[in-house]
């Protein structure tokens, strides 16, 4: 949506609208998860560094964390600061229809209703429960011009079956290989019956800083699935949550400096890339700006123990958050995508839902 405060343009965009030209070149974007002021600062700094569109995601508990107002001029602000970067505001692992409309009526141009798992977000959901809650929220995002994302199969460990809750998005107990692999076969019928612009899968990532024991392989990282599903759904947008690359420089000195953080793998960064080149459009990432950040203050507060002005610690976080986030939209190939992208107004989008899956 190009809207106009004073004299400057804004430009908000569609989820949708971002992707079908993200699949047009041959991109990825990633979503960046935001609660404060500072991680929208690094994520709209290393866009307009590298002139790269953005995705920012906002989970329940971020508009909890930060106040939904707060949230939304927040972003309203990065928006208007930044008029060439075409943002997209999610709504990152809706838990109920209820959550998405609230999410609709923050002014969000995308929502993902999360419909694997039950509202409490633990308990695994069964797919017609997923099919149905799922197509409800197509219904209503698409009538305002608001993209959706779904979700087919369980985010978790194919190493130990554990679905890993530590951010409170995420099933309890064990799961099995059928429940944490996405079917390419049910990813059709659910795309088919939904309707949903974008299909998160369940490839063996999770979500935490615990991901892999060891540097993954092709046996708990399935990362050759995701063709399979994209042969199965070739007009659907792939998402792949759980995208932390785990960089262990940052867990170095985040140990260097008192933290206790256990030996962890996340999903390489060139994997990500070959996961693109079959069809993933939207990279979830919120872990490793978390870990940079932290790292930053850490090092920051050891090394500088006569400071006491919290702008010196943030200042510092927010430069490292800025670094893992443009080396992303670099190695994703976002970089120099955003000057040639024109946002259309949420009402334009209108008819694109209704009309055939996607150009
Ligand atoms: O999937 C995510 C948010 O939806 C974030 O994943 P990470 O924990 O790997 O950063
Ligand atoms: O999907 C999970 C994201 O990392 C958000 O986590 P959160 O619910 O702690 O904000
Ligand atoms: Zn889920
Ligand atoms: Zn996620």
């Amino acid at each position: 949506m190009i809207f106009v405060l004073g004299d400057k343009p804004m430009a908000l965009i569609a989820l949708r609208q971002l992707l079908d030209h993200a699949a047009e070149h041959g991109y990825g974007v990633p979503a960046f998860n935001v609660n404060n002021l500072e991680q929208i600062h690094a994520i709209m700094r290393a866009a307009q560094a590298s002139d790269s569109p953005v995705i920012l995601q906002a989970s329940a508990g971020a508009r909890q964390y930060a106040g939904e107002a707060y949230l939304r001029h927040m972003v309203l602000a990065a928006i208007e600061t930044h008029p060439d970067i075409p943002v997209c505001l999610h709504q990152d692992h809706g838990a109920s229809p209820a959550v998405c409309i609230q999410a609709i009526r923050s002014g969000f141009s995308s929502v993902m209703m999360d419909g694997s798992l039950l509202a409490d977000a633990k308990t695994p959901a069964s797919y017609d429960y997923n099919v149905a809650v799922t197509a409800e929220v197509c219904k209503l995002a698409h009538a305002v011009g608001v993209s959706v994302e779904g979700e087919l199969g369980c985010l978790g460990s194919l190493e130990t079956g554990d679905a890993g809750e530590e951010d409170g998005v995420g099933a309890v107990g064990k799961l099995s290989h059928a429940q944490m692999l996405t079917d390419p076969n049910e990813a059709r019928d659910f795309v088919a019956r939904t309707g949903v612009d974008a299909l998160a899968i369940a490839i063996g990532t999770s979500h935490g800083a615990y991901k892999f024991t060891r540097p993954p392989t092709g046996e708990v990282l399935a990362i050759d699935r995701i063709g399979q599903i994209q042969a199965a759904v070739p007009n659907t947008h792939l998402v792949m949550h759980g995208s932390s690359s785990v960089p262990q420089e940052w867990l170095a000195i985040i140990r260097q400096y008192g933290g206790d953080l256990k030996e962890t793998y996340g999903v390489p960064v060139e994997e990500i890339v070959r996961g693109i080149a079959s069809g993933v459009r939207k990279v979830n990432i919120d872990t490793d700006i978390r870990l940079a950040m932290f790292g930053a203050m850490r090092q920051l507060m050891a090394t500088q123990p006569a400071e006491f002005d919290p702008r010196k610690a943030l200042t510092a976080a927010t430069k490292a958050a800025q670094a893992i986030c443009q080396a992303r939209f670099e190695a994703f190939g976002c970089a120099g995508q955003a000057s040639r992208i024109r946002p259309l107004p949420l009402e334009a989008m209108i008819p694109c839902y209704a009309s055939s899956h996607h150009a």
